[in-house]
């Protein structure tokens, strides 16, 4: 492998997705780069503009998509979310393994466009634990808690019904253990990137 993969993490809302990259990022602070996605929701405490999110509006956004400089988009909880084509050939230029968080629409856009990817789920070790998670999180009110509990129920579906879509799951029960298989999964993409750096 000459160029890392780009690493596609897929996952409910609460799962630990962000917990776990920031943990592989941790352990190889210079070999991970991750793509700065674009969205329409407004901003949470502490989080920047162009370094956490581009925060863009819809109308821009729209004519952006339109005019093909995202490699997938899709709208959740009735937000934009989106990774621009610039935001990924920034990284492939680093050398370095590009980090995806995206839902399972993005996960299909990904392989619709054929982007050397290893897309992993990551699984919650049960539906309680995922709501305790979300809920001690304590960052959305309740009915923003029930409505990502229902677009879960719907991406753990598509883990039954479209298994093809992803190389590996990975439950997060034990954080340290969860990152750790992950790690296992990128050793080759580690790899490449160490070479490259
Ligand atoms: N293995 C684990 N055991 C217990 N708690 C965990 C574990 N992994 C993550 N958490 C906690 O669960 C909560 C949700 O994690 P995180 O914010 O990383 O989820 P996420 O999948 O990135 O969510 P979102 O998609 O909404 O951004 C956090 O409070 C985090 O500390």
């Amino acid at each position: 492998m000459s160029h890392p993969r780009i690493f596609v993490v897929c996952g409910p809302s609460g799962v630990g997705k962000g917990t776990i990259i920031a943990r592989l990022v941790h352990r190889f602070p210079h070999l991970f780069a991750h793509s700065v996605s674009h969205t329409t929701r407004p901003p949470r405490a502490g989080e920047r503009d162009g370094v956490d999110y581009h925060f863009t509006t819809v109308e821009e956004m729209q004519r952006q998509v339109a005019a093909g400089k995202f490699v997938e988009h899709a709208i959740v909880h009735g937000n934009w979310y989106g990774t621009s084509l610039a935001a990924l050939e920034q990284v492939r230029r680093s050398g370095r393994i590009g980090v995806l968080d995206i839902d399972v629409q993005g996960a299909r856009s990904v392989r619709a466009a054929n982007l050397p990817a290893l897309v992993v789920f990551i699984a919650p070790p049960s539906v309680e634990e995922l709501e305790r998670r979300l809920r001690g999180r304590g960052t959305e009110d309740e009915a923003a808690v029930r409505k990502r509990l229902q677009t879960a129920a719907a991406e753990m579906e598509a883990l039954r019904s479209e298994p093809h879509l992803f190389d590996a799951v990975v439950i997060n029960e034990d954080l340290e253990e969860a990152v750790t298989q992950v790690q296992r999964l990128l050793q080759e993409d580690i790899e490449a990137a160490q070479r490259l750096s």
